[in-house]
């Protein structure tokens, strides 16, 4: 290694977290190889092209290309003989039981056994279940002894907690950086990494680690949930989730964050972690209650939503329905395990027209849901709608010219699945404003 705070890096996977963790290390100075077995990730990424939308995230992509920091490749054994420090950064998708799939993960431990010439620091960011580090330590050994080999290595957990949207940001801003390993060497090495970040370190062991990374974000999705069985019975008793969430979070042990009312949460993680961590407890024989209810809230929140459309507009056969928004959250093009998807899936089995517009969504909704009209202005979504469903608060969406809107549809129903609208507002403009959890008994007008 070339002194403590320039380090040879290999980060092997390009997704979300691949790309983002890559372009923060070449941020801070190292030289950075990211590698992705997809050719095509690879040639795009080499034009300074990302797989996923994300704000100004390609500016500092063709940035750090041109310093030399940061170089993209398909070859493998070139990103883990070049390096130091081997980040894995694949996917850990759900199994059809609910465990994390470790296949691919598995799959780049195997190949590091094979391909590594010298003593290696092996880094998991991917979000993993206990136990993996140890799975990946003895892949890597039985593979080195296969080439007789018997270089010394060492496993390190460095989950990430990145939030899509704001990925760069967070990267370079942690708010802590919890490091799972064993030796010294290990330790060094990994805060020679993160010199440059103004973070508290939390070092622990490689297991522990693990559980944090599930802990934090079963805890999250649990305070969203736990919001959402609270604005059910909100709905009921003529009390406003909006203000009760408001009063809770000003209590400093609760906090105001994640006490957003709406139609649940989606995207790549909370869903597949939550039932990751469900399974790991099923396999201890140890019951998990309280995340059990939070990923049952959650499973049935857009019925729940869809149930409270049905009560006010009959039969939605033959009915035009615009849904705005599709993606799982704004300013991101990702639609894995998005609400939207559930709501269209609603529509559909119920005879509605649907009618849609999203920023950056609709390529990856299209594969899935080819008879839904996609169109290129909200404005042409909504012309005739009978009723508007508002999936994602997208800035775009929320200022739209509501008066000219009013104009275009054939009902006034505006169904706001994020609670994003001023109910107010959108009442005096003459429209049916139908929020969650913020109406109270039933007067909806
Ligand atoms: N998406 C997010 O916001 C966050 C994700 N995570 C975790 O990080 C991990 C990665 O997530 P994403 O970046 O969303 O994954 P992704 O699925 O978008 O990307 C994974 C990449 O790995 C590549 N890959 C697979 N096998 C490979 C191999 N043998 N060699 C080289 N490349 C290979 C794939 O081609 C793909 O481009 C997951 O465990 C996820 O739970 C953690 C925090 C945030
Ligand atoms: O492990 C991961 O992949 C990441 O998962 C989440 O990040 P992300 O999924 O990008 O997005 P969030 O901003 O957390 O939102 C997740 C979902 O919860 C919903 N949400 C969020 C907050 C809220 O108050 N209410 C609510 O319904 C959002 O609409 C969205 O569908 C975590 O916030 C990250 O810390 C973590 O690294």
């Amino acid at each position: 290694m070339n002194g403590v705070t320039h380090l040879d890096v290999a980060v092997i996977g390009t997704g979300y977290v691949g790309t983002t963790t890559s372009i923060a290390f070449a941020a801070w100075d190292h030289k950075v190889i990211a590698v992705d077995s997809d050719q095509m990730k690879i040639a795009r990424l080499n034009q300074s092209i990302l797989p996923f939308y994300e704000e100004g995230l390609e500016r500092r992509l063709e940035r750090y290309r041109e310093s030399g920091n940061l170089s993209f490749t398909d070859d493998l054994e070139q990103g883990i003989t070049r390096s130091d420090v081997l980040f894995i950064a694949v996917g850990t998708p759900s199994s059809p039981d609910g465990s994390a799939d470790l296949s691919y993960v598995e799959m780049v431990a195997r190949q590091i056994g094979q391909m590594m010439d010298k003593y290696k620091v092996i880094v998991t960011k991917s979000t993993v279940p206990v136990g993996t580090g140890d799975k990946i330590k003895s892949i890597i050994t039985d593979e080195l002894k296969r080439r007789n080999l018997s270089f010394s290595f060492d496993i390190v957990s460095n989950p990430e907690f990145l939030r899509e949207g704001r990925a760069l940001y967070d990267a370079l801003h942690p708010e802590r950086v919890v490091i799972g390993c064993e030796t010294e060497t290990a330790r060094k090495t990994m805060a020679a990494l993160y010199e440059k970040v103004e973070a508290p370190m939390l070092y622990t062991t490689i297991r522990d680690a693990e559980m944090i990374k599930y802990a934090a974000n079963a805890f999250l999705a649990t305070k969203i949930s736990f919001v959402n069985e609270l604005a059910r019975l909100c709905d009921k008793m003529g009390t406003n989730i909006m203000k009760v969430a408001e009063g809770m979070g000003l209590d400093s042990r609760i906090g105001p964050q994640f006490l957003r009312a709406g139609i649940g949460y989606g995207g790549s993680c909370f869903p597949k972690d939550t039932a990751a961590l469900l399974n790991l407890a099923k396999e201890q024989e140890t019951m998990l209650p309280v995340l059990q209810a939070a990923s049952n809230v959650n499973r049935t929140q857009v019925s729940w939503f869809m149930e409270r459309i049905h009560h006010i507009m009959g039969s939605l056969a033959g009915k035009k329905v615009t849904l705005l928004g599709l993606t799982f959250k704004p300013e991101t093009d990702d639609v894995r395990e998005a609400p939207s998807l559930k709501i269209i899936e609603q529509l559909l089995q119920n005879k509605a027209i649907v009618s849609t517009y999203d920023p950056q969504g609709m390529e990856n909704v299209k594969k899935i849901y080819p008879q839904v009209a996609y169109k290129p202005t909200p404005y042409e979504a909504l012309e005739g709608a009978d009723a508007i469903i508002l999936a994602t608060e997208w800035r775009e969406i929320l200022d739209l010219d509501w008066t000219k809107v009013k104009d275009l549809i054939a009902q006034p129903y505006l169904f706001d699945g994020r609670n994003a609208l001023v109910p107010s507002v959108m009442r005096n403009l003459g429209y049916c404003y139908v929020g969650v959890g913020i109406d109270g008994r039933g007067d909806y007008h």
